[in-house]
């Protein structure tokens, strides 16, 4: 998808530029047809108008006569063709093909909204631009905000699609494009599904006054009254668009404690920071002597650190140009229409033997972490666009035994035990790595790298290594992941032939 990508993203700005190119090429040739058909109806006017000043006179000439039966018959056959031409229709078609598709579209506003939800910001100030107390330069319009309160009701979050309603009447005086009735009665039912149906009852009741002979209102109240008969009422509360926290946050479900880590809520204490350290890595290998590695540890038990440096930018260089030459191939291949020509996955596997980098790359990563990248699987690389993120999850698998020989190479590579998550850019805002059990959460640093424990010794899968990618707000996010698997990994970290999960 595009909305998910900024590298695709500007794919999109290329059609556009293409759209509006066709669209004056369908305007001029309309407009031609226009001229012609206004010169034609001003000369015939202009001829009609002789004849009745002149009376029949007009008639005795035979140039006259013949001018008016020649207007009568070939001449109003002509314009009739003319008429009913649709000029430009192969450019519509055109306009037809390049149109993204309107997923794309609804891709976009759950984004907005994904960064409205984890981030717990408002949507007043998302309408003018200021993200997490960052101001940029943009302005939503009523329909905007109107769309986005849609799309909140549509996914289920009244309270968001409340917080846009409300944007949206704010602003609906400076935008004729939608009309405050629609916004009056989206927030009925927004008050609705709230929970607060005597709320919306005295709404829908308000609008219902106002509006006596609008049928619209009149059968929207109407169905109101029927879906909310037998109901139970809820306390809304307007006064935020987010709900609150549980007392005690650790208790909160996987999905929004992951949503908490980003936000911040959920984060170390002094105290669990204490025994935390920063320092040079040198032993696992003598060149590490000479160069050694910057490591930040950021949870010990499972292990969990961050390498800094590890990537210069001409290495990075060299990699996004991998990926870009390969995403293109996939688009060439493809004889499919434009749109979905471009749709290739924003996942990327590589296998080692692509470029010699990569395995220089591994060996670093040996050298970082120690593990033996013989049994690793091909190098991964994505790039997250605004609003795109990866919920959380395990990288290990856990499937049913039966199920496990269809993953790559399980039978002779084993789980993946450990996993190393090369930062290939920079994020403006938003973007991090979130580990809710370790409540750690990783900024992406251009040439840094997360490196974390998936597995306890005992090979047992090992839950809290739970992470995920928060949403990005501004920028544009490219990672590359090592997953490392389990074999041949005992004379590096000692395989544990007891359970170690209890401890
Ligand atoms: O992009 C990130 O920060 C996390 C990516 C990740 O967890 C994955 O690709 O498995
Ligand atoms: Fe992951």
């Amino acid at each position: 998808e595009f909305y998910s990508s900024v590298h695709k993203m500007s794919l999109v700005m290329d059609f556009e530029l293409k759209m509006l190119k066709n669209m004056q090429k369908f305007l001029g040739k309309n407009q031609n047809k226009l001229n012609y058909l206004k010169e034609r109806l001003s000369e015939y006017e202009r001829e009609r108008g002789e004849a009745l000043t002149q009376g029949p006179v007009y008639f005795e000439n035979p140039v006259n006569k013949y001018l008016l039966t020649k207007r009568l018959t070939t001449d109003w056959e002509r314009l009739e063709n003319v008429l009913q031409y649709k000029e430009g229709e192969k450019i519509l078609k055109r306009i037809e093909n390049t149109i993204v598709e309107k997923s794309e579209l609804d891709g976009a506003l759950e984004g907005v909204l994904r960064l409205h939800d984890v981030y717990r910001l408002n949507a007043s100030d998302i309408a003018r631009g200021l993200l997490q107390g960052v101001q940029y330069d943009v302005q939503f319009k009523a329909r905007h905000c109107f769309d986005l309160g849609m799309k909140a009701l549509e996914i289920h979050y009244p309270k968001l699609a409340y917080g846009w309603f409300m944007e949206a009447l704010r602003r609906s005086p400076n935008d004729e494009t939608i009309n405050k009735l629609d916004i009056e009665l989206a927030l009925a039912d927004t008050k609705f599904h709230m929970g607060d149906i005597k709320g919306a009852n005295q709404t829908f009741a308000e609008l219902v006054t106002l509006n006596a002979d609008n049928e619209k209102v009149a059968k929207l109240y109407a169905q109101f009254v029927e879906n909310s008969a037998g109901k139970p009422e809820y306390f809304a509360d307007y006064s935020t668009e987010h709900f609150p926290p549980p007392a005690d946050i650790l208790t909160a479900e996987r999905p929004d404690l992951f949503k908490y880590t980003c936000s911040g809520l959920v984060k170390k204490s002094p105290r669990e920071e204490r025994d935390l350290r920063c320092g040079y890595l040198t032993e696992t290998h003598p060149f590490l002597l000479l160069a050694p590695i910057k490591v930040e540890e950021l949870n010990h038990d499972p292990l969990l650190v961050t390498f800094y440096d590890v990537l210069s930018d001409k290495e990075i260089e060299t990699l996004r140009k991998l990926t870009r030459s390969i995403e293109r191939a996939t688009v060439m291949s493809n004889n499919g229409s434009v749109v979905s020509k471009v749709r290739t996955s924003q996942f990327q596997f590589i296998p080692v033997t692509a470029h010699p980098i990569l395995a220089k790359i591994d060996q670093r990563v040996e050298d970082m972490t120690n593990l033996n990248m013989k049994h690793s699987e091909e190098h991964q690389f994505a790039n997250y666009g605004i609003g795109g993120h990866y919920s959380e999850h395990h990288d290990y698998f856990d499937i049913p035994e039966s199920e496990l020989q269809k993953i790559w190479r399980y039978n002779e590579m084993g789980n993946r035990i450990a996993t190393l998550l090369f930062y290939l850019s920079d994020v403006e805002q938003g973007g991090g790595t979130a580990y809710p059990y370790m409540k750690q959460m990783v900024l992406p640093q251009k040439g840094a790298a997360a490196f974390w424990y998936n597995l306890y010794a005992s090979g047992k899968l090992d839950q809290r290594s739970l992470h995920g990618a928060c949403p990005i707000i501004v920028g544009s996010k490219w990672v590359q992941n090592r997953w490392i698997r389990e074999w041949d990994q005992s004379d590096r970290r000692p395989c544990y032939t007891f359970d170690d999960a209890g401890f």
